[in-house]
Formats: structure tokens, C-alpha cells, sequence
């Protein structure tokens, strides 16, 4: 019987003694799940609740769900005792019933698990590190993975690893896999001769033992697998599973008979895992590959590569209890000292780093301080945003859990999977891997998009036969890549944590390792400066031409804020035209790859016959970046040198924010980096591309959207948005509109831009439906024939949809089709994805319907405003009025809101817009 619930008050921890001597106890008072009666929010989570209360058994206990009684760990188990606080959550597997006076109860017996946090998914690596010492775990985390030899070595050797079990030649593996990895190492000056020869020398452990296990029985293989446990909270990919064992590639050597004991850890996670799987796990292998390179004569030891060890009990209840530790900590938002374990700190590789992080950010710290501690705003901004980063990773988790807190149908409806889909075939591709192949059975949405990574599963993402594969193709019919063949019939969105990863280590090398003048613009202590430049680069725009100007001659920062329409592209590309003339290096990089592509775009135009396109490089993976732009992307396989000369050479290089943050990228430097929708990455996110340059442009308008994250807290706010505040000197506002009709932006300009934003010419404010070919406005009935109309729709009563609604923008298609527009001309704009769905079904399949967040940076001729707003507007409807900006700045030529004006006319803002609309 498993027991689960929340930590209620204060735990007990003794000792007593036992018929088999002294014992410690914990007494943990415990909330028990809600069986599913109170919590009407979630029903999936009631369900799971119920389940695993009736789990529990405990009838009176459980019935109304919020009973409190005692749960009673025994022995090492009082040890995860001692983390635990009121409020955290407490698993505790095979747990047995006791009756004590009257009252049920639980305690641990000898099979039993006790797990804090279960819902905190803690990486087998992090286990692994902090097994080694806890500090190192957090070190880690603070500064990612840097590009070095023996990491790509160590992904090399792995990547040969997965081959050979997948029976791919050992020759054809190592040319190939050293080839992709061509960019990387030419940026480590490597050769790629003396690369695959080193790997080769591992690969010989690996291909000695496969052969010795192919001789002496049928073995059954798999390569690389990606495991989650939703009962230890742990996940991982296990590199290769025999005979359900796990098996652990190291490319390190070891010359005692038994694994490194942190290596033992590692798989002793794995067999936690696979255990919870269905499987019986009783040994682990380690496989040593340097081992194999030694000479003989030299070393002495026991110089074979495998190491086989038996899977204790004990090994893995300490596992677990580890993880515990770290857990409680993470969730308690607690830093390690490194006290927590007995490693030295004399032999750790990483004890000057330690010392430096414990100094500069005033931690206590087994390894002691050097240097100054960064000033007091300094550090308790990096407390501030360490906190908000790791509240956004426990998002990331709880993303995790809804794949088993939700079935198929409500994780379909949440657009987070494609179910039911029909199996088709599974084909071999070269280089051992499968491309999978199912057709679509129905037409439903979902977030999932041609190159992403997901989880295809035959049914279940979790329980069942699930594989990371990619999105190749994704229209009736689903095509995915993937390591091992599935036979999938659902895919789930999978839950990354690199963009968390990534944001820490932004926001580390931003303070810990970031220029004192940059610190001081970003903290406010000291004013931007700006060089004059004399020259005029746009003649028809003069805060076009002012932001350029900014932009150019600015020593620290600038700041554009392009409002709808403002040309922010167009000034953008003049602005790094200007730079590169001036010889600088420029970083160009924007939140979405569709941004990123398209300032590319118009860059490219501004820079012909200014440099060579070689010199103009777009970072970024094959699916990420737009057909178009292929030719600029820089490809990573082939010779090491003229990869790296094709990235060194360039005075240009666009990638998005977040590849801006990977090994690769950190290593670039530039001049200036200039970052488009800026105000939609939170400081972090901007951070990565900034600490790449000397100077940097953001260029945004805080009124649109803000950052898209999980987490309310700091991360909410941009630094593009923050800056504007705090130096307002060093921004500048496009206020002449390219795109609207005068009428259509009048509204948006008072409500957002103090009125400011005006058409950039007569002919932009006279815009309307008559311009286009074929379309008359006379052939419109008449209260659709003026720029901007509202058609009235008594609210329904359903929260998310409004039927009535989607059917009368239905017949606003019908005639504006029969006024001769082109149904391709108009776009959708609802507030939730219910009513999308709703709409959806209405309209024609080609017609554009959406939320306001996939129309940000784009712009019809016509858009339709779905409201769905009932009675008293209560809820949210664009939930933050920087949406609706966003809705009603799309059209170019008409605009028509649908919706109920007596429910609109509630909140103040609407009601000012109802009064623009029906003017
Ligand atoms: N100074 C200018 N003179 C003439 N046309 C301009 C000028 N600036 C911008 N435009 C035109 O205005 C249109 C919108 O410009 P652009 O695409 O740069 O806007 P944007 O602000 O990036 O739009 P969005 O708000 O969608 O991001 C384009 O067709 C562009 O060519």
C-alpha cells in the first residue's frame, strides 16, 4: 500500500528501543491526498488522489480526504526525516497499517520507500554530482557544461556506444559521428584523424564486450533510454539497458575490481527506474572504456573494461534517501555548503571555482571564500532571480507529472498530445536508427510542431513503450526519427528543462563573470553614453533614423521601442548595416527563430553589395530555421577547420536567444548584439545574448506581449522593459505606424502609446478594403464597411466557448468572401483555445484561427475578435490588456469585433474600446 500527502506540522524524530536494539524513529504528521471529493479544480488530480488513497486503504481516514495521521519512519528512513517541512509532499511505498488507539496509521516496513517531494523530477546526473559532494551539484548547475575536449570526447564515445548496439559498422560510426561533431572541434583545435583515433582506442572496450556477450548467449540489447519515475521522482536516459540491466558507458578508466561508487549510484538510479517499469533488476555494469587504451606493462590493476556489481537494497534505499536530500533542499529553495557530504575538498577539481562562487556570492562554503563579495543589489538579485528560475523549473516538472496526472483525452484537449493516432510502419534508416510513421485520425490542434523533440509512445508516455524521437513531418499523416522502433500511436509534448539550464547559467555569467560597466548600466548606477553621429541613415523617419543613430553611437546600450507597424525590422537591419560598415561583429538574435528569420530577411537585403553573404551566418538546427534561410545556416558536420573559419569569419551571425546560450555560441564574442522582441524574453533570456557582446540594442514594445513563462515572479518583466524605466534617455519610440488604417490604430495609440502612434503616411492612414484587387466595400453590408465595426453576439453562459459567436463569424467570412476577398486575407483572434477549437469547426479549414499569442509579429488584411465574454466578464478574457493590444494592431485594412457589449462594457478598458468601435 503506498501512502501519500502533505507534511502537516512539526516531525519527530527519536530513538526507541526494539527487540533488535536501539532504532530511530521519525514521527511525521500527514495530510493524507484528497480523494477527489474538495478539489474541483483538477479533476485529474483528484483522480490520482483517489487512486492512491484508496491505495492507502485507510477508509475513515481517507473519506473526507483531509484527515491528518501520523506516518512512522523507521530507521535510515528517519534520515529524510530531518529535511522535512510542514507543507512539503511525502511518499511512502508498501507502507502497513497500524490501529493506535483508535486512530489508523502507517509506518515504513522493510520493503518500503520513503520519498520527499516525489513530484520534484530530479535528473540521475544531479544525483550522481551530488552523491560526489552537494556543492559540486550546484556548481554545475550555475555554470552548465563548457566546451571542452573530454566532454565531446565523452558524447563522441557515447554516440558510438548507441551505434554499435544498434549493429551499426564501428567504422562507419566514428567517421560519421566525428564528421557532425566537425564545428565543435574545430572550435577545440582538434584534428579529425587524431579525434577518431581516440575514439576508436575507447570504442575497442565496447566492441570487446558486446562480442563477448554475443558469443556466450542471446543478449537482448537496447541503446539509450529515457526513463521517468513518477513514484522515486527521478529521471534520466539510461545509455544502454542488457537483459533489463542497466549499463553505464564512462570514458574514464578505473583499475579496482568494483565500479567507482558514484558510478554505482548512476546506475543504481537506472535499476530504480527500470524497476518501476515492471522490471527485476539484481546487478549494473559500468564499462570503463579508457581501460582498454592502457598498456599493460605500464598500469597495474584490474584493466578490464566492464565492471559488473550486484544491485543492493542498501545501495538503493541510500539512492533514494540522496535524492530526498537534494530534493527538500531544492524545494526549500536552499544553497548547499558542501558540508551535507564527506567529500575533500583538496582532491576536487572544482574547489578554486567554489571558492571564487562562495566568495563573490557570500556562501558559506565547505571550501572556503576568496575574493570580494559581489555588492549587496548584486547578490540579492541573483537570489532573487536563482529563486524565480528554479520556481520556472518546477513548471518544467510539473509539466512531467501531468503526464501521468492526466489521461490521453484531457492531455489531447490541452493540446499537450496527439492521440489515437493509427500506427503505420516502421522502416530502418541508415546509421541503425528507425523513422516511424502514423497517421492522424483526427484534425485536432495541439502545440507539437514539425522538429520538435516528443514523446511517441504506444499508448502511455510513461508507462508504456515510449521513445524520444523528432518531428519530421507533421500533417495527416505523422513522420518521426527516432533511436528504437515504436509502435506509436500517441505523442506527447516533452518537457525540456535546457531553457531553465540555460537561464541560470545566463544570469551566472551576467554577475559572476560580467564587466563592471555593464553591471552598472544594468543595476542603474551609471548612465548609457552615446558617441554623436553625424550622419542621416533613413530620410522619411525621424525616429527611425533617431533609434539608428542611438543604436550606432551608443558606447553602452540603446533602446527601441517599435510599436504595430513601426518598422522595427527595417530599422533593425539599417541599424546593423550601419555597424557593419563600420567594421563591427554583430550579434543578431531574437526570442523566436520566426523572428530571428525574419530581420535576417530584411537584413540581407540591406547588406547586398555592403559584405559578402559568406560573411552573414544564421546559427540554428535544420528544422529552426526557415527553408529560406538555409543557405546562410551554418552547418556544424565536416572538416573542423572550415567550420570554424565559416563561423570566425562572420561579421554577421543571427540565432535565437536560446542557442545563443549553448556551448558553441558562448564561446563567440561580438561587438554588438541586437536583440529583437526583447520585450518578450525575461532578463535571463536576454542576458544570454547580450554577455556575448561589448554593447547591445534591444528593440521591443513592452505594451505587447511579455515573456512566455510557466512561473509568476521576477521572470515576468523584461529587461527591455525594466532598462526603459530605469534609463529612459537611451530609448527612443518609432511613432510612425506602417500597417493600419488611421481608424483601426486610433484606439490602440490613445489607450497604449499616449496617443503617439500615427500613420507613417497618408496612404497608410486611408488604407482600406477598396485598395485590394477585386474587393468593393459597397458590395459589404453597411455596418461592415467602415474600417473598424462591432458585431453585437448576446454573451452564452459557457465560460470558454460561445457557439453563437463562431457562428456568426461564419457568416462574416461568407461575406466578406462575397464582397471578394480572399478567405486567406483574414485572420481568427479568440481568447481561449476552446473557442479556437469552436470557431474551428465552423469556418472553413484554411481560414487562420488563433490565439493572440501565435498572431504576435504578424498582420492581415482582415481580423475577426472573438470575445466570448459572458455576463459580467468575470475571468479573464485577454487576460492581460497587453493581448488585446496585440489583437486589435493586426488588421491593416479592417477590423470586427464580435462580441457582448453589455459584458465588454463591465471593465473600463473595454468599455472605452466598445465606445471606439461603435463610434
Ligand atoms: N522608413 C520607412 N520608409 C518606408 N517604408 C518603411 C519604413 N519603415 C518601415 N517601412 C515599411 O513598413 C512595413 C512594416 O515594417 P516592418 O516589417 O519593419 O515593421 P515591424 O515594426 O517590424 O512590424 P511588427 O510590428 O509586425 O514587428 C514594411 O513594409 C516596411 O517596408
Amino acid at each position: 500500500m503506498h501512502v501519500r500527502g502533505t507534511v502537516a506540522g512539526e516531525v519527530d524524530v527519536k530513538s526507541v528501543s526494539t527487540s533488535y536494539g536501539e532504532s530511530d524513529l521519525a514521527e511525521v504528521p500527514v495530510r493524507l491526498a484528497d480523494d477527489g471529493d474538495g478539489d474541483s479544480g483538477n479533476g485529474n488530480e483528484s483522480m490520482r488522489a483517489e487512486r492512491l488513497a484508496r491505495d492507502a486503504g485507510g477508509e475513515p481516514n481517507v473519506a473526507d480526504g483531509h484527515e491528518t495521521t501520523t506516518v512512522t519512519l523507521w530507521n535510515k528512513w528517519a534520515e529524510s526525516a530531518d529535511y522535512l517541512e510542514p507543507g512539503m509532499e511525502l511518499l511512502v511505498t508498501d507502507a502497513k497499517e497500524e490501529e493506535y488507539q483508535g486512530e489508523t496509521r502507517y509506518a515504513t516496513t522493510g520493503d518500503s520507500y520513503v520519498v520527499v517531494e516525489p513530484s520534484f523530477l530530479v535528473n540521475v546526473t544531479s544525483i550522481r554530482n551530488w552523491v560526489e559532494c552537494p556543492r559540486l551539484y550546484y556548481l554545475n548547475k550555475l555554470s552548465g557544461v563548457p566546451l571542452n575536449y573530454p566532454v565531446v570526447k565523452g558524447t563522441l564515445v557515447h554516440e558510438v556506444f548507441g551505434d554499435l548496439l544498434r549493429d551499426r559498422p564501428l567504422a562507419e560510426s566514428i567517421e560519421a559521428r566525428v564528421d557532425e561533431r566537425g564545428l565543435e572541434l574545430g572550435l577545440l583545435g582538434e584534428t579529425p584523424e587524431a579525434v577518431a583515433e581516440d575514439v576508436r582506442e575507447n570504442a575497442k572496450a565496447i566492441e570487446g564486450w558486446l562480442e563477448q556477450g554475443r558469443l556466450t548467449e542471446e543478449d537482448s540489447w537496447r541503446s539509450e533510454q529515457l526513463l521517468i519515475s513518477e513514484t522515486f521522482g527521478i529521471r534520466g536516459r539510461a545509455d544502454a539497458i542488457r537483459r533489463g540491466a542497466p549499463v553505464e558507458l564512462k570514458t574514464g578508466k578505473n583499475l579496482k575490481k568494483e565500479p567507482r561508487f558514484k558510478d554505482k549510484v548512476q546506475a543504481a538510479c537506472y535499476a530504480l527506474l527500470l524497476e518501476e517499469h515492471g522490471g527485476e533488476v539484481d546487478t549494473g555494469t559500468l564499462l570503463y572504456t579508457k581501460n582498454s587504451v592502457l598498456d599493460r606493462n605500464e598500469e597495474t590493476g584490474d584493466l578490464t573494461p566492464a565492471k559488473d556489481f550486484a544491485m543492493g537494497d542498501g545501495l538503493l534505499k541510500f539512492v533514494v534517501r540522496q535524492r530526498n536530500e537534494l530534493a527538500a533542499m531544492e524545494v526549500a529553495g536552499d544553497v548547499p555548503t558542501g558540508y551535507e557530504g564527506s567529500a575533500k575538498c583538496e582532491y576536487c577539481f572544482e574547489q578554486d571555482t567554489c571558492m571564487v562562487v562562495s566568495g563573490r556570492l557570500d556562501q558559506e562554503s565547505k571550501a572556503g571564500q576568496i575574493g570580494q563579495p559581489l555588492p549587496e543589489e548584486e547578490r540579492e538579485y541573483f537570489q532573487r532571480f536563482y529563486r524565480a528560475i528554479e520556481e520556472e523549473r518546477r513548471e518544467v516538472h510539473r509539466e512531467y507529472a501531468k503526464l501521468w496526472e492526466q489521461d490521453a483525452r484531457e492531455r489531447a484537449d490541452d493540446d499537450r498530445a496527439l492521440i489515437d493516432l493509427e500506427f503505420v510502419e516502421k522502416r530502418p534508416l541508415e546509421g541503425g536508427r528507425w523513422e516511424l510513421r502514423a497517421r492522424r485520425t483526427s484534425g485536432e490542434n495541439s502545440k507539437l510542431r514539425e522538429g520538435d523533440l516528443v514523446l511517441a509512445s504506444d499508448g502511455h508516455p510513461v508507462r508504456g513503450d515510449s521513445e524520444l524521437a523528432m518531428i519530421e513531418r507533421l500533417d495527416d499523416e505523422v513522420v518521426l526519427t527516432a533511436d528504437e522502433p515504436v509502435e506509436v500511436t500517441r505523442l506527447d509534448v516533452y518537457p525540456s528543462e535546457l531553457t531553465t539550464d540555460r537561464l541560470l547559467v545566463a544570469m551566472h555569467d551576467a554577475l559572476l563573470k560580467g564587466d563592471e560597466r555593464r553591471k552598472d548600466i544594468l543595476f542603474g548606477r551609471t548612465e548609457p553614453e552615446f558617441e554623436a553621429i553625424p550622419e542621416t541613415f533613413i530620410d522619411n523617419n525621424d525616429a527611425q533614423n533617431e533609434a539608428v543613430t542611438k543604436a550606432v553611437g551608443a558606447r553602452d546600450c540603446a533602446l527601441i521601442h517599435g510599436p504595430p507597424g513601426t518598422g522595427k525590422t527595417y530599422t533593425i537591419a539599417r541599424a546593423i548595416r550601419a555597424m557593419v560598415e563600420r567594421g563591427e561583429r554583430v550579434l543578431l538574435s531574437a526570442f523566436t527563430n520566426r523572428a530571428v528569420d525574419n530581420a535576417l530577411e530584411a537584413l540581407l537585403e540591406q547588406l547586398e553589395d555592403v559584405i559578402d553573404p559568406d560573411r552573414v551566418v544564421r546559427v540554428g538546427s535544420e528544422s529552426g530555421v526557415r527553408d529560406d534561410m538555409e543557405p546562410y545556416r551554418l552547418e556544424r558536420s565536416g572538416e573542423p577547420e572550415d567550420r570554424v573559419a565559416e563561423l570566425q569569419n562572420a561579421q554577421v551571425v543571427a540565432a535565437t536567444t536560446a542557442t545563443c546560450g549553448s556551448r558553441v555560441m558562448k564561446e563567440q564574442a561580438f561587438d554588438v548584439a541586437l536583440v529583437d522582441e526583447a520585450a518578450q524574453l525575461t532578463e535571463p533570456g536576454a542576458c544570454a545574448a547580450i554577455n556575448l557582446a561589448e554593447r547591445f540594442v534591444l528593440v521591443g514594445d513592452h505594451e505587447q506581449l511579455p515573456p512566455v513563462v510557466r512561473a509568476e515572479n521576477d521572470l515576468t518583466e523584461s529587461l527591455f522593459e525594466r532598462l526603459i524605466d530605469c534609463h529612459p534617455e537611451a530609448g527612443v519610440m518609432l511613432d510612425r505606424q506602417y500597417r493600419m488604417n488611421q481608424r483601426i490604430q486610433a484606439f490602440a495609440s490613445t489607450e497604449f502609446y499616449d496617443g503617439e502612434l500615427r500613420p507613417a503616411e497618408p496612404a497608410v492612414a486611408a488604407r482600406n478594403l477598396d485598395d485590394l484587387d477585386g474587393v468593393s466595400r459597397e458590395s459589404l453590408p453597411d455596418d461592415l464597411r467602415d474600417p473598424v465595426s462591432f458585431v453585437e453576439v448576446e454573451g452564452e453562459d459557457s465560460q470558454y466557448t460561445d457557439s453563437e459567436e463562431a457562428a456568426r463569424i461564419a457568416d462574416l467570412i461568407e461575406t466578406y468572401e462575397a464582397a471578394g476577398l480572399d478567405r486567406s486575407d483574414i485572420g481568427i483572434i479568440a481568447p481561449f483555445r476552446a473557442q479556437v477549437s469552436e470557431i474551428s469547426s465552423h469556418v472553413p479549414e484554411d481560414v487562420a484561427v488563433d490565439t493572440v499569442d501565435r498572431f504576435q509579429g504578424s498582420s492581415q488584411e482582415v481580423i475577426i475578435v472573438s470575445f466570448t465574454a459572458t455576463g459580467t466578464l468575470e475571468g479573464p478574457i485577454f487576460e492581460d490588456y497587453r493581448r488585446i493590444n496585440v489583437a486589435l494592431t493586426r488588421p491593416k485594412r479592417a477590423l470586427v469585433l464580435v462580441g457582448d457589449p453589455t459584458a465588454l462594457a463591465t471593465d473600463p478598458v473595454y468599455e472605452r474600446m466598445l465606445e471606439w468601435a461603435t463610434a
